[in-house]
């Protein structure tokens, strides 16, 4: 049985930046080759970044994309890499249309190329939008062993390519993924590489790109599982990684060209240099798998240090308050960004409880972050006097002094302003707009407030067992949440009990359930009419708030698209 070495090479490119990931696949190219791999495989669309959006609509970025992956195939020869097969995903673009394609790179050249087959149209995809699906399947011989390569979402249909790979019979198949994180989405993903691994007679070697691109955060997980259904190796999340291993194939001597399901099959035997004689290596320890907290920990650290980075920005600032959200959110920063780069600031009015002020300096304190305070009680006092305000326009002034000073500050010294809201307070427009509502980027916009709490909690336990100081206060934990916008005012006093309303938030948002589901649910009919009205009139908050981490199965923003001008109520009336 002929022995291949692969090498899946899980990395994070930047969108747009067709040098930089090129160096990136020629320097992980190299590594994989100094392990003595014959097979490298990279990310989707790893040389353009994922998902280019409305940039595979430009014909100048086709073309540079296009030319980017030929020299990179010269550049791998160049560099002593050309006996590598390299597996590289990019944006091309042929007579038929644009295409998300895979190009095999061999001695110097793209010897063959794959487009995607299945675009992926729902949540956060749009990729009928701008990819012409394919139906080419090429196989390779490489080192007597036959090998099919897909995308992604080639694996999540049943039917398709990996069908038709199993009928032509293949000896492995390289399956490279942009696939954004979701909580528990790396189970679901085992379990269907397990099942189309079965379905193609072949293992299948899954390689995942890491790295937050706006809203999505990639986690890796790469892994590889055979024909079985046993887990051969898997790489942990949110970081780099180069996973090498030895594989036992069966023999290639598969012959049949015919058409299969639909698709083209050509067959190409590719030379390969004798293999060195190399002692084989242990089969690798999976990664261990993280807890639910610990991932989406990881997720947003990692989603917040990337926009951070990718940006160009060095540094943040928020507004401390003393509460859970915005210590949760310092603590996020401080573990992306490093105490440093982070910049909090209390702003007290006249409103602003003892607590308050000595919680958000605890803050501070325990985690290292740059303090300062700047009160608002004249500037707020110039607007109300100005203006004669009062009620709810007085007390939102207070939130629109402090977004105000927190764009001030990222004006003068270049910081990043992180808005601080959670998912809860997003779904019932709990914010106040152009106030604590602005930022440039929103770390936990879709955490709901009782996760918020739950990842507190994990965070100080963590710290506590690596003898560290827990980083988030005791008491911001505790204390009853409160906007102090006003004396004594408690969010309790106009929301439901946090547990419930994420309950009923789940089944709304998440769910789409509708009265009569929400009903079947157990919920009350008051509570349910009364969520509702908030949740849809808060449509135009939302759809101005800034971007943030999505680590749900649907994060508002594209994976749940709602007319803001919208006369839909889900009532007892609409109830047929
Ligand atoms: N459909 C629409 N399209 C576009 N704009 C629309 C709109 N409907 C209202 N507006 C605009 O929005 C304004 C109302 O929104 P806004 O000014 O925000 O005010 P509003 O939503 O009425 O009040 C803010 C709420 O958030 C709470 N809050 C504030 C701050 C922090 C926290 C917290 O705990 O985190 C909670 C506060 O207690 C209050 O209940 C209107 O005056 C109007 O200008
Ligand atoms: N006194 C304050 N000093 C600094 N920033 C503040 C202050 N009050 C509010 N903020 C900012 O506005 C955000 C919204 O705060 P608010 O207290 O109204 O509600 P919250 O959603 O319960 O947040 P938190 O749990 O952080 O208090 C805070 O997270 C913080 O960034
Ligand atoms: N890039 C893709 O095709 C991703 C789609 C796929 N369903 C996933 O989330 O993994």
């Amino acid at each position: 049985m002929p022995q291949l070495r692969i090498a899946l090479a899980q990395v994070n490119p930047r969108v747009g930046d067709l040098g930089g990931n090129a160096d990136l696949v020629v320097e992980w190219a190299r590594k994989a080759a100094e392990s003595g791999a014959q097979v490298v495989a990279f990310p989707e669309m790893v040389l353009t970044g994922y998902p280019v959006e409305d940039l595979a609509l430009r014909a100048s970025f086709a073309r540079a994309s296009r030319t980017a992956v030929d020299e990179l195939a010269e550049r791998l020869a160049d560099i002593g890499c050309g006996d590598l097969l390299a597996v590289v995903g990019y944006l091309d673009r042929d007579d038929a249309g644009v295409r998300n394609a895979a190009a095999v790179i061999h001695q110097g050249k793209v010897v063959a190329r794959y487009a995607k087959h299945h675009l992926p149209n729902y949540g956060v995809f749009d990729e009928y939008r701008y990819f012409v699906p394919g139906s080419k399947l090429p196989i390779l011989r490489w080192h007597g062993t036959d090998i099919g390569v897909v995308i992604c979402e080639d694996i999540w249909q049943d039917g398709g390519p990996i069908a038709a790979l199993g009928k032509a019979g293949v000896d492995l198949v390289l399956c490279i993924n942009g696939s954004p994180y979701e909580r528990n989405k790396d189970d679901v993903r085992a379990d269907l590489v397990a099942r189309r691994a079965a379905e193609a007679g072949a293992p299948i070697a899954y390689v995942n790109m890491v790295g937050g691109q706006d809203e999505l955060v990639f986690d890796g997980d790469s892994l590889v599982i055979d024909a079985n259904g046993k887990l051969l190796a898997r790489a942990p999340q949110f970081v780099e990684e180069l996973l090498v291993l030895d594989l036992e194939l069966d023999a290639g001597g598969n012959t049949s060209v015919e058409p299969a399901d639909g698709f083209e099959v050509t067959r190409l035997t590719l030379d390969g240099v004798e293999l060195p004689t190399y002692e084989p290596l242990p089969a690798p320890e999976p990664a261990a798998p993280l807890s639910d907290c610990a991932e989406v920990w990881g997720a947003l650290v990692t989603g917040l240090r990337d926009y951070v980075h990718k940006n160009g920005f060095r540094s943040v600032v928020l507004g401390l308050s003393g509460g859970i959200d915005s210590a949760v959110v310092a603590s996020l920063a401080v573990d992306a960004l490093g105490a440093d780069a982070v910049y909090g600031v209390s702003m007290p009015s006249s409103y602003s409880s003892d607590h308050s002020k000595s919680d958000a300096a605890l803050t501070a304190e325990l985690t290292g972050l740059h303090y300062d305070t700047q009160p608002i009680e004249h500037m707020v006092r110039t607007f109300v006097d100005q203006l004669e305000l009062t009620g709810l326009a007085e007390e939102n002034i207070q939130a629109r002094c402090r977004g105000m000073t927190l764009m001030a500050l990222s004006n003068a010294h270049g910081h990043l302003v992180l808005a601080t809201g959670n998912k809860t307070e997003l779904a019932v427009g709990y914010s106040t707009i152009y106030g604590d509502a602005v930022g440039g980027f929103a770390p936990i916009k879709d955490v709901p407030k009782t996760l918020v709490w739950e990842l507190a909690r994990w965070r100080n336990s963590e710290a506590e067992q690596r003898g560290e100081a827990p980083p988030i206060p005791e008491n911001s934990i505790t204390k009853p949440p409160s906007a102090e916008l006003r004396p004594g005012q408690v969010d309790a006093d106009s929301l439901p009990d946090y547990e419930l309303l994420d309950r009923v938030l789940d089944q709304y948002v998440e769910g789409d359930h509708g009265y009569a589901d929400l009903l079947a649910d157990g919920f009350d009919p008051e509570l349910i009419e009364r969520v509702l009205l908030l949740v849809d009139r808060a449509e135009y908050k939302r759809r101005q708030y800034p971007p943030g981490t999505k680590i749900s199965f649907k994060a508002f923003g594209r994976d749940r698209r709602l007319p803001i001008t919208n006369a839909w109520r889900e009532h007892a009336a609409a109830l047929v």
